[in-house]
């Protein structure tokens, strides 16, 4: 099992933000967490994370019980994390290929002088997700689709078990949204992969490698399984509480709705 969790809610300042959640994600799968905005998604993230502990409930990430300690270092590594709040957070004069080292060290700077080793993998990484022709470029100046290419490079370096993709289109346009999910779909088929969680709250983004979908609503999970019995109009209706149509095209889904929303 790579994550478990059981029973797991959690109480901030008084609220239940998350009830009763059960995950089991098993080698192979690979999940997208679905939910709109405020329905706990950064919640489940910080949890399986590590960033904070549950109120109530278990959890088991890579054979791991938490507990109220601090995870392992090597532990911490094996869990690849990529969300564009991440972007801010390297240093504007860092080159990208020394923010992909960086991930070497789990640190945000490079304070460690790389081995030959490292150094080509870097390289062989950002040939994988495209980005070579800008190794050498300030990553401040890199568009919002080329940093998250090179931060999914950064987590691929510690060679996770599991890669945490958290809204990884935000702010892309068409074009940049579909060439980072077509490196996204490369990354997910090639041999050694880690497990993947994809968090989003579009359809449209839910490539075929993700074969289970967990809905989320209001902390709980609303229903769990197959990404193709999930992302269905009956369950998306039900779910949304509006009248929806799922329409599949060369294996992707795509959401309508068949009412006007109420305000
Ligand atoms: N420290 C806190 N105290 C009180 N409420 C909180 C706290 N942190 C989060 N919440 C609330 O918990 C709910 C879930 O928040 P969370 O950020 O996990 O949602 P999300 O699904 O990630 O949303 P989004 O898609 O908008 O990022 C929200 O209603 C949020 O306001």
């Amino acid at each position: 099992m790579v994550v478990q969790l059981e029973h797991v809610s959690l109480r901030r300042n008084g609220n239940w933000i998350l009830q009763d959640i059960q995950w089991d994600i098993k080698k192979g799968e690979n999940w997208v967490l679905f939910g709109l905005n405020g329905s706990g998604k950064t919640a489940i993230l910080n949890l399986v994370n590590a960033y904070n502990f549950p109120t109530e409930g278990k959890i088991t990430i890579l054979g791991m019980k938490f507990g109220k300690t601090y995870l392992s270092e090597k532990l911490r590594k094996q869990i690849g994390f990529v969300s564009s709040s991440l972007q801010e957070k390297f240093y504007p004069s860092d080159n990208a290929f020394e923010v992909v080292l960086s991930g070497a060290f789990a640190s945000i700077g490079l304070y460690e002088t790389p081995t030959d080793e490292i150094r080509s993998k870097a390289i062989s990484l950002l040939e994988n997700l495209g980005c070579i022709e800008y190794a050498n470029r300030n990553y401040e100046t890199l568009s919002q689709g080329e940093k998250q290419r090179v931060l999914i490079a950064r987590a691929l370096m510690s060679d996770p078990l599991l890669l945490i993709l958290d809204e990884p289109t935000n702010g892309l346009d068409f074009i940049a949204r579909e060439q980072l999910l077509e490196s996204i779909e490369k990354m997910a088929k090639s041999p050694g992969a880690p497990t993947l969680i994809y968090v989003t709250h579009h359809v449209e983004e839910i490539l075929p490698v993700f074969n289970k979908t967990l809905l989320l609503k209001d902390g709980q999970v609303f229903a769990k399984g197959n990404t193709n019995t999930m992302i269905s109009s009956e369950q998306l209706s039900t779910f949304f509480g509006l009248p929806v149509q799922v329409f599949w095209e060369n294996n992707r889904p795509m959401l309508s709705k068949l009412q006007t929303i109420e305000q």
